[in-house]
């Protein structure tokens, strides 16, 4: 939980992230925070204390992941002196070290089962009682967890609360990995390089075309982390000048293509061949992703337009950069001056997401699976055309039928997205988790036909947009069978 304050990064996906740390840190209630290793859930947390009305009062982390339950027991709970044996000293637990702040549980997962109902209990009844205590002691504490292990299935497993699991996932923001947000490497990667300039001393310009073509295509199965260790050592064995090619290690050397379009066709592959599978999975993840990785072309190839245009267009776009790129800075790490460095790196950043952001690029509109500004963007000429439709039957429109429909359409979207994980639907979307439940209710009892199984058939509306050639007659089927059963509690 040290280093920076600051969460760098341009996609729309660490825009939404942003907008939900903001809506959360406003909130008193838990939060929990998933993604894997390396992808930032400790800077969320801290972000989140940093930005809530307990920011003055202490933010106290416990890793659950480390330790024996018995000690992780006491670390929570406290003890009054002469609890042991020759022990004298009494010991304030972290619970109540967080009075006015925030416990951080890192890797809640991690928890053993009994601490987790001592846990639950405590957060319940807002009092503790310490080890060898005689009183209850009121405890004022907010608790953010966090967890690079799927907790839908540990809860089906028996492994963790239901309760717990639900009380804590009612804010909940998950970090996608880097691999799912490639147009933040630039930036997280020169940011890196001013943090590291600062703290070594050091007077390293930037990254090269050559060397940040690398760094895009690398996989990052440590995510944020790997890249920021590997840009600290490279650092550190440097002086001046810029990061190189020859600065990075072999295995990344060799990841330079010569042509970038094939890297995008590439990656969609890739990506669409690991996109599905759960957090849980990740070292399958790893071995999919590794299997599937293009093979590059060496080093030296100088036929990279996308990174040549990048030199070109420095100078002309140096002085009409946008302020889309999110900075939540805060705290003791001189972020002052990080962010003004950083600052004169936001046009590095634009460049690159002209040159490797095909989304906001004509040149490359077809080819990029990497940059997602808008999930949705599919939709609205969905829309388009079933009104058209409409009126061609000259039937007029019905307003909030067509209002309805695209409400449907969104959550329908969202959920075949997330795999019909109602907590990351319910992120693309913006909304509560229990919002996004309530719809899903109304719209199983409103409209749909139950059959005898007690399935839910899909009603004429899904039909309609059924457009986009994926079959969702089980989604919706399997969507409002879940309701009755994993729903029901929340
Ligand atoms: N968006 C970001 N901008 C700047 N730095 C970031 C960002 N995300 C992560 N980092 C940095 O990357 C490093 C790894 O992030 P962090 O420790 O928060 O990840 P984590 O998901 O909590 O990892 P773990 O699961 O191993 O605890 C930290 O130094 C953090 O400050």
């Amino acid at each position: 939980m040290n280093g920076s304050y600051a969460l760098m990064g341009s996609s729309a996906i660490i825009r939404h992230v942003q907008h939900l740390v903001y809506k959360v840190a406003e909130l008193s209630t838990a939060v929990l925070i998933t993604g894997e290793p390396g992808t930032g859930k400790d800077a969320i947390a801290k972000i989140i204390h940093e930005r809530s009305n307990r920011g003055k009062n202490p933010l106290i982390p416990l890793k659950c992941s480390t330790g024996q339950d018995e000690s992780l027991e006491l670390d929570l709970f406290g003890y009054e002196a002469g609890y042991f044996q020759g022990n004298a000293q009494a010991r304030l637990g972290y619970l109540q070290e967080a009075i006015g702040g925030t416990l951080y549980l890192d890797e809640i997962g991690k928890l053993p089962l009994k601490l987790q109902a001592s846990l639950l209990k405590a957060m319940n009844d807002g009092m503790i009682r310490s080890f060898g205590g005689k009183t209850d002691i009121p405890i004022n504490v907010r608790v953010i967890c966090s967890t690079s292990i799927d907790l839908e299935q540990l809860v089906k497993r028996g492994h963790f609360l239901e309760d717990l699991y639900y009380k804590l996932s009612n804010s909940s923001i998950y970090l996608p990995p880097i691999r799912e947000r490639r147009e933040d490497i630039p930036i997280l990667a020169e940011f890196f390089v001013q943090k590291f300039n600062q703290l070594k001393s050091k007077k390293i310009v930037g990254i090269s075309h050559d060397a940040m073509n690398a760094l895009l295509q690398n996989v990052w199965t440590h995510n944020i982390q790997e890249l920021e260790n590997l840009i600290e050592r490279i650092v550190v064995l440097k002086n001046s000048g810029s990061i190189d090619i020859c600065d990075l290690p072999p295995r990344l050397r060799n990841l330079v293509t010569d042509n970038i379009d094939a890297f995008y066709d590439r990656t969609s592959q890739v990506q669409q061949n690991i996109s599905p599978i759960p957090m849980g999975n990740q070292n399958n993840y790893h071995n999919v992703s590794q299997q599937n990785m293009p093979h590059f072309s060496k080093m030296g190839q100088q036929n990279m337009n996308s990174v040549n245009n990048y030199s070109q267009s420095l100078s002309r776009d140096i002085n009409s950069q946008s302020n889309h790129t999110p900075t939540l800075s805060k705290g003791n790490l001189n972020s002052n001056n990080l962010q003004n460095n950083y600052s004169q790196n936001n046009a590095v950043q634009n460049n690159y997401n002209q040159n490797f952001n095909p989304s906001q690029s004509s040149n490359h509109s077809n080819h990029n699976p990497l940059a997602r500004p808008n999930m949705f963007e599919d939709i609205p000429s969905e829309i388009d055309q079933f009104i058209k439709k409409e009126i061609d039957l000259g039937s007029g429109i019905d307003f909030y039928r067509v209002v309805e429909e695209f409400e449907n359409r969104l959550i329908s979207e969202a959920l075949r997205r997330t795999n019909h994980n109602k907590n990351r639907a319910a992120q693309l979307l913006s909304m509560n988790r229990t919002t996004l439940v309530e719809k899903l209710k109304k719209r199983a009892t409103s409209s749909p036909i139950k059959a005898e199984t007690g399935r839910v058939k899909r009603n004429s509306a899904f039909t309609i947009f059924d457009g986009l050639g994926n079959d969702s007659s089980d989604f919706d089927a399997i969507d409002f069978v879940n309701l009755s059963t994993e729903d029901s509690a929340s």
